[in-house]
């Protein structure tokens, strides 16, 4: 397997506050990776690393096995990236807009139609930008990135502030890129829910340091069963749960979920459960057995590596 990103040991501080603290990424080529966590993971601060545009306290950086520090210019030619709200020229249109970069860039006139058919905006290349939605000024700014056909696009978190329908062509696009363009695609989100949809790989910072990297599926298998059951008495299901060695809380609402790690024993042990409740007359207004999500399998990889589980939530 070919490596697009590989970090090892990279690290930066800011003063005393380890922005990133030795991380070995190891992001495969032709993927869709989604590099995920909350606000102040650390996950813009190591973009700007891959990126050159800051530089490591510590560690290495190879692009397409390349080092970043001996190959700047090579290794900056080989990565388009989406890091910011792009900024575009309201008063021409997305064509022109793209223009000038392409003749910066010394690239056929041909490349701009190419760039906006990637991004579903060939029928707009017309229009001026002024008049954009922001989902399609953001889908101009991918554009600009995939100009050159960079081997890598590097995208911080590209759905920020886009309406549901903006949402929803960027991840479609998102996921069709790698096939379409040949890219890499390394985006970055805390939307966990979202990048479940389009990844095929993730990445999981917290505080500085990357907990989790996998395939998404391998990722999800890592996860217990998530069991939870919504009936008129919980404290008696709690016993009967108990009695089986099966831990639950009971959540506001009256929800009885069963702890993470004994998901798989519950989930085969619901008619058993079900029927301990009918037979004490308890009412079971719901049941809910399924596989664990992304958000599930975050919370309980915060959880395994001792870090705290509290502040911002990831949206779902
Ligand atoms: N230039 C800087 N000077 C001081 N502290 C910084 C600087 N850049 C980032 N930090 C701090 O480093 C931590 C990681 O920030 P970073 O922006 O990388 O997180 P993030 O995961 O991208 O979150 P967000 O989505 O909010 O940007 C934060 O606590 C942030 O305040």
């Amino acid at each position: 397997m070919n490596i697009a990103i590989q970090t090892q040991g990279l690290s930066r501080a800011f003063g005393a506050h380890r922005a990133v603290e030795a991380v070995d990424l190891n992001v495969p080529e032709a993927s869709v990776y989604g590099f995920l966590g909350r606000n102040g993971a650390g996950k813009t601060t190591l973009i700007r690393l891959i990126l050159g545009l800051l530089r490591p306290d510590r560690g290495r950086i190879r692009i397409f096995g390349l080092d970043l520090a001996a190959h700047r210019v090579d290794t900056a030619r080989s990565i388009g990236a989406l890091v910011e709200t792009p900024s575009h020229y309201d008063h021409l249109t997305g064509r022109q807009n793209l223009d000038i970069t392409r003749r910066l860039l010394g690239l056929d006139a041909a490349e701009t139609d190419h760039v906006l058919e990637l991004v579903d905006l060939r029928h707009a290349g017309g229009r001026r930008v002024g008049g954009y939605s922001l989902g399609m000024r953001q889908r101009l700014g991918l554009a600009r990135a995939l100009l050159g056909s960079p081997r890598l696009l590097v995208v911080d978190e590209p759905t920020n502030g886009l309406d549901p329908e903006g949402i929803l062509a960027m991840r479609a696009l998102l996921a069709r890129l790698p096939e379409r363009s040949g890219a890499t695609v390394f985006v970055s989100s805390h939307i966990l829910s979202e990048v479940e949809q389009f990844a095929t790989h993730v990445g999981l910072m917290h505080a500085g340091r990357l907990l989790l990297e996998a395939p998404l599926d391998a990722a999800k298998a890592r996860g217990d069963m998530i069991v939870s059951f919504r009936v008129d008495r919980p404290e008696p299901l709690v016993a009967i749960l108990a009695s089986s060695g099966i831990a639950a809380l009971v959540e506001e609402g009256g929800t009885v979920r069963v702890a993470p790690a004994a998901g798989r024993k519950a989930a085969t042990a619901v008619p058993w459960i079900n029927a301990q409740l009918v037979e004490r007359g308890i009412a079971v207004n719901a049941i809910e057995v399924r596989e664990p999500s992304l958000e599930d399998i975050f919370h309980a990889t915060v959880a395994t590596a001792g870090c705290s589980a509290g502040g911002p939530r990831l949206a779902a």
